[in-house]
């Protein structure tokens, strides 16, 4: 990976000597030094004063604290400086290749979190996991594509929206806890998802899609509609989705789904950015006592056996139920907790994911009205 464009201005004595340190500091997300993962775009020097400039490829403002610290701490050998400034940026990869018909040129990424199986928190997981990405200074939508059960607005306290379309064109989308949001929830009547045949599910998603007022967005987290068969398969195939989070529970019928999961997306050429295990153990709140009840380690040993990343393991935890069905998701409801501290870990390792993955859209969207 390298830099977008990169300001040095430091003498060769320097340079070489404060390279090498910053290099030296691997970061834990791109597994490289931050000079070979090509975050470190200016260096300057007044006086004593080094002037640093770090891009970051992934979304991590709740780590910049302590990058600066440790950075600071490590240049503080050279005797050339005695302090340093740091300011440090996110700037996602853009899409590189995108086809011909592009339906969404405000969004640079598209995320779809699925699940092989229905119930194993993919909404939660979706709605947490696109909350944490704005967390750690992202823009942010999310898509509700869940047409068997969209919880979305349930989950993010939004159920009385209703998109507008001033032009006729394009749709309003809702706003809550700082994300973007659309669901086919806020057009669908109660029964009307389960009688849609997968291809005019998946057209009618993938014109939900194109035909919202998404502002400019960093990611686009889609929350999928549970299962691999037609419409999941369809829908892959007509957004150009550049990354797929698979969530399961570690029980061997969940995982056993997730691995379909994993081979549709890879059969439509769409990176898995990697595995989220939820419900992988829950903790006693009276004695502290952890248990695995869906069993341990399947998350892991299927990352392993597809060579993907575990992105995270979620606990089973009351409160995740509670704060999304009060429409304050875990991450916005307690963000110094331990639980939006893993969301906000997994969102970091899904954000460098993408940046590590070469991506190119899977294919061109191409909408016909009979679908
Ligand atoms: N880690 C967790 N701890 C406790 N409850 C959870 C956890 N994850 C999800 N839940 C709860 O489990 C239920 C199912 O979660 P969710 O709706 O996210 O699953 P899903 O896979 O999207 O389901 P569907 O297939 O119906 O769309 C919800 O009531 C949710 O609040």
């Amino acid at each position: 990976m390298s830099s977008a464009s990169q300001h040095y201005r430091l003498s060769d004595d320097l340079l070489g000597p404060v390279l090498a340190i910053l290099d030296a500091h691997q970061d834990p997300y791109l597994a490289q030094g931050l000079v070979s993962a090509g975050c470190v775009n200016k260096l300057d020097i007044e006086g004593k004063r080094l002037l640093l400039g770090l891009v970051y490829p992934y979304p991590c403002m709740t780590q910049y604290r302590d990058t600066v610290m440790t950075v600071t701490k490590a240049l503080a050998v050279l005797d050339a400086i005695d302090e340093v400034e740091c300011e440090i940026d996110f700037q996602p990869a853009t899409i590189s290749a995108l086809s011909a018909v592009d339906p969404l040129p405000n969004v640079k990424q598209i995320i779809a979190v699925a699940s092989g199986k229905g119930g194993v928190g993919k909404s939660t997981t979706a709605v947490n996991l696109a909350l944490a990405l704005a967390a750690e200074g992202a823009k942010v939508g999310i898509l509700d594509a869940d047409i068997y059960g969209p919880s979305i607005p349930l989950m993010l306290g939004v159920t009385d929206f209703k998109p507008v379309s001033p032009d006729g064109k394009m749709m309003t989308a809702a706003e809550a806890h700082g994300i973007t949001a659309q669901s086919i929830g806020f057009m669908l009547g109660q029964d009307e998802a389960a009688v849609w045949r997968g291809p005019m599910a998946a057209g009618a998603l993938a014109q939900l899609l194109s035909e919202t007022q998404w502002p400019e967005l960093d990611y686009m987290v889609i929350d999928m509609p549970p299962g691999t068969g037609d419409i999941q398969l369809t829908l892959s195939q007509k957004v150009p989705v550049t990354g797929a989070v698979v969530v399961t529970t570690p029980q061997d019928i969940a995982l056993a789904d997730a691995k379909k999961g994993v081979s549709m997306f890879q059969k439509v050429n769409i990176p898995v950015l990697g595995i989220v295990e939820n419900m992988s153990f829950h903790v006693c709140t009276e004695c502290g006592h952890k248990e695995h009840p869906f069993g341990s380690d399947g998350g892991r040993k299927m990352a392993e056996r597809y060579q993907v990343p575990l992105l995270g393991e979620l606990p089973l935890k009351l409160n995740i139920r509670e704060d999304v069905d009060n429409g304050v998701p875990t991450v916005v409801a307690d963000p110094d907790g331990e639980v939006a501290a893993i969301y906000r870990d997994i969102a970091r390792r899904v954000g460098a994911q993408l940046a590590l993955t070469q991506v190119t859209p899977s294919v061109s969207i191409n909408i016909s009205e009979d679908e």
